[in-house]
C-alpha cells in the first residue's frame, strides 16, 4: 500500500480562501476582525511563526498587530498589557505565542486572557467547554487536524486513535477532540509501557513527541491513518517530523508530510478562531 499524503497547505489555501471571501462581507458591514499577537524574545522560530501569522492575517483581511517585546519584559507588564487588550473593542483575539521566557508563568499568563478573546483555544474555561462537549474556541493544531481528517472523508467514529504525546497544546487537546469524534482514544507518553503494542492497533495515530523520525512504518498497523505533529529542525537546517515518511507512507493508508502538513493547518484554523471571535461579538454567529 502506498499512502494519499493529505497536505495540509492545500487545504489552508482553500480555507484561507474562503475567509477571505467572509471577511469582505464582514466588513461591509462594518465588522473588522481583529488580532493582536505578542512575541517576547527572540526565538527564531517563534519569530518565523508569527510572521507566518501576519502574513496570513493579512491575506484573509484580518486586522493584525504584531507586538514584540524585550525577554526582560516582566510578568506584570505583560499581565498589564493583556488587562488593557482584553478591554479594547477593535480587539477579537489575543495571542501570546509560546514557550514564554523561564520567568514569566505561562499559566497566569494564559488565565489573563479573556475566555471570549482566548483564539488560541488555551483558557481553562474554553478547554473546560471543549470537554463537555460545547462550542469554543478550540486549540488551533488539534482543531486542524480535525479539519484535515475531515476534508479526507476518514471516518473517525468508533476508531481506535492513539495519541503519542500528551502537551496541553496538542496531544491532551486533540485526543479530546477524536473523543468528541467519537474515537476511542489511548493517550501515549514517556511513561507507557509496551507503546509499540498501542501504536501498531492504532486505525487513527497522531505522533507529537518533538523527536525526529520517533515512529518506523514497521511500527504501524497496515492502513492506519498517520498524521505527523512533529517539527524538528535537523542538523542540515532541514525540518523533519516525529515519523520516518518514506517508510510509513508504504504501511498507511493516508499520512502528513513535515512540512506542509499540520504546520499550515495550525495559522488557518487561529483566523478561524478570530473570524468566529469577531462574529460572537457582533451578534452576528450562527455556530
Ligand atoms: N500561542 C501559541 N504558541 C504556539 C502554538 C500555538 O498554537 N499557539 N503552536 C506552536 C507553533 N506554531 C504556532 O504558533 C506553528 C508551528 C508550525 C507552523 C508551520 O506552518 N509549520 C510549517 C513549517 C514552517 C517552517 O518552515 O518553519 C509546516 O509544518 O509546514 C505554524 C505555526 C508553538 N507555539
Amino acid at each position: 500500500m502506498s499512502a494519499e499524503v493529505i497536505y495540509g497547505s492545500e487545504l489552508a489555501q482553500s480555507m484561507r480562501d474562503e475567509m477571505k471571501e467572509e471577511v469582505v462581507k464582514l466588513r461591509e458591514q462594518g465588522i473588522v476582525p481583529g488580532l493582536t499577537v505578542i512575541l517576547i524574545g527572540e526565538d527564531p522560530a517563534s519569530k518565523s511563526y508569527v510572521r507566518g501569522k501576519q502574513k496570513a492575517s493579512d491575506y484573509v483581511g484580518v486586522d493584525s498587530d504584531l507586538m514584540t517585546l524585550p525577554e526582560s519584559t516582566t510578568e506584570e507588564e505583560l499581565l498589564s498589557l493583556i488587562k488593557k487588550l482584553n478591554e479594547q473593542e477593535t480587539v477579537h483575539g489575543i495571542l501570546v505565542q509560546l514557550p514564554l521566557p523561564k520567568h514569566i508563568n505561562e499559566e497566569k499568563i494564559i488565565e489573563a486572557i479573556s475566555p471570549e478573546k482566548d483564539v488560541d483555544g488555551f483558557h481553562p474555561i474554553n478547554i473546560g467547554r471543549m470537554m463537555t462537549g460545547k462550542d469554543t474556541f478550540f486549540p488551533c493544531t488539534p482543531f486542524g487536524i480535525i479539519q484535515m481528517l475531515k476534508s479526507k472523508n476518514i471516518e473517525i467514529a468508533g476508531k481506535h486513535a492513539v495519541v503519542i504525546g500528551r502537551s496541553n497544546i496538542v496531544g491532551k487537546p486533540v485526543g479530546q477532540l477524536l473523543l468528541n469524534e467519537n474515537a476511542t482514544v489511548t493517550y501515549c507518553h514517556s511513561k507507557t509501557n509496551n507503546m509499540k503494542d498501542y501504536i501498531a492497533s492504532a486505525d487513527i495515530l497522531i505522533v507529537a513527541v518533538g523527536i525526529e523520525h520517533f515512529i518506523n512504518g514497521d511500527f504501524i498497523k497496515e492502513g492506519a491513518v498517520v498524521i505527523d505533529v512533529g517539527v524538528n529542525r535537523t542538523a542540515e537546517g532541514t525540518l523533519t517530523g516525529d515519523v520516518n515518511f518514506d517508510s510509513a507512507k508504504e504501511k498507511a493508508s493516508y499520512i502528513t508530510p513535515v512540512p506542509k502538513g499540520v504546520g499550515p493547518m495550525t495559522i488557518t484554523m487561529l483566523l478561524h478562531n478570530t473570524i468566529k471571535s469577531a462574529k460572537i461579538a457582533h451578534g452576528v454567529y450562527n455556530g
